[in-house]
């Protein structure tokens, strides 16, 4: 199931605080960095934010520049991003300006948290009792950021999510392997109170490095954005498992023309999310060469990385093969690798009912299809299939 690109938004002291504990907004971005901030928000289809912030910041989160706002409509958007908001409790603040200002609001939240919500007003489409378009969304018992996400792309239209905070809605994101993207901002002075917010708490983040993709001055600030990088785990993708598939796929592209073979691509990550190989069918001098026999081959037989290691590939393992003894199927059984995440399943044009994503699941793979890249998996194969 797609979700939206999701990109957390934060700005920390030097020593990692997202606020003090006064009663304003510590202010850690320069008036520039406001601005980028701004037209990250006009770039995005929703800003997401925590209970927590609402209550600490009474933010408006606002696409605040005329200009933006009516390039936004003029390209037929609203002009202000949906606002979304989550809370467990449901103790949220009907008069809060969060709900009285931009265009529409959706909160989600507990049944339990949302009776409360409703109780106050909210969500009860009243003309003057914050209710007026706030959605309210029950999600049960307990809040499940995969379910959110998929509400939000699925109902909402989402494709490009803002979150901007605070530290709880960050870590669990970043935690649960959700954000594809990490734009922090680090500003020149210190908070020095282990009472404040931080931005990230303690628990179980992904191992190995994050990919820093860029750096920015913003005259006193340093704008960093960083990738996450690890696989997910078992059946569950991860917002890496998309940008590695989806680098198999640009992969694909790069195979000599065939009209008898597929145009596959290939990537291998170790569990901390360091890549190991890569491949693409008939790559080198080898002219029946597949994607991941290729990457395999270079990686040391026994690398004790394989075992907890992804195998990304634009087209599912092949089952059978006239061309090898041992199919790459076989191949990844052999390797030790246990996780496979791949685009698009074989179709019939060269070997009748391959299934191998049949016979790594039976083998007891976690096997992955994420058919939103079915597509740019197939466009190198277009002359094949169609
Ligand atoms: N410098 C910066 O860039 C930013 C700074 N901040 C600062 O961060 C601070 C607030 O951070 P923090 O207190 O961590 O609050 P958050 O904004 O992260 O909100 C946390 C709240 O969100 C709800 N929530 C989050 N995850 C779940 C879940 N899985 N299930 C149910 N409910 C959930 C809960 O609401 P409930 O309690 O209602 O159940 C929870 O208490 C403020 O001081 C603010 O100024 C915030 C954003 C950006
Ligand atoms: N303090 C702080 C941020 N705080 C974020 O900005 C929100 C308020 O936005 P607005 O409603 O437009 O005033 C606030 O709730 C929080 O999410 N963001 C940043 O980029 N840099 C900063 O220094």
């Amino acid at each position: 199931m797609p979700y939206p690109y999701v990109l957390l938004s934060a700005a920390v002291s030097l020593d990692g605080y997202l606020d003090d504990t006064g009663p304003e907004r510590l202010l850690l971005s320069s008036p520039a960095d406001f601005d980028r901030v701004d037209e990250v928000r006009a770039s995005v289809d929703a800003i997401l934010i925590g209970a927590g912030t609402i209550r600490a910041d009474n933010p408006r989160l606002l696409v605040n520049s005329p200009e933006r706002r009516a390039a936004r409509v003029a390209a037929g958007r609203p002009a202000y991003p949906l606002k979304v908001a989550v809370s467990g409790s449901g103790d949220l603040d009907p008069e809060a300006k969060f709900w009285h200002t931009g265009g529409e609001k959706v909160v989600y939240t507990t049944d339990k948290g949302a009776e409360r919500a409703r109780r106050v007003g909210l969500g009860l489409g009243g003309a003057d009792g914050g209710g007026a378009d706030v959605d309210v969304v029950a999600v049960g018992v307990g809040l499940d950021w995969r379910r959110v996400l998929e509400h939000l792309h699925d109902v909402r239209g989402v494709e490009r999510l803002m979150v901007e905070g605070g530290g709880t809605v960050h870590t669990q994101l970043l935690q649960q392997g959700l954000a594809d993207e990490l734009q922090l901002v680090l500003a020149p002075l210190f908070v020095g109170d282990p009472k404040a917010p931080r931005l990230f708490g303690p628990g179980a983040y992904q191992g190995g490095r994050l990919r820093l993709v860029e750096t920015r001055r913003i005259e006193d600030v340093v704008l960093m954005r960083y990738e996450p990088t690890a696989p997910g785990a078992g059946s569950l993708p991860s917002a890496a498992d998309r940008r590695w598939l989806s680098l198999a796929c640009e992969l694909a592209t790069r195979c000599p023309p065939s009209s008898t073979a597929f145009s596959v691509g290939a990537v291998i990550v170790a569990a901390d999310g360091t890549e190991l190989a890569r491949g693409h069918s008939r790559e080198g001098d080898d002219p029946v060469v597949h994607a991941e026999e290729a990457a395999l081959a270079k990686i040391e037989a026994g690398d004790p990385r394989l075992a907890s290691a992804t195998v990304y590939s634009s087209l599912e393992p092949c089952a059978r093969r006239a061309s090898r003894p041992v199919p790459c199927a076989g191949l990844i059984l052999e390797a030790g690798v246990r996780r496979v995440v791949t685009a698009w399943r074989e179709p019939d044009t060269f070997v009748a009912g391959a299934d191998g994503s049949g016979l790594l699941a039976g083998a007891g793979v976690d096997v992955v299809v994420l058919d939103e890249y079915e597509t740019s998996a197939k466009a190198p194969n277009r002359h094949l299939v169609g």
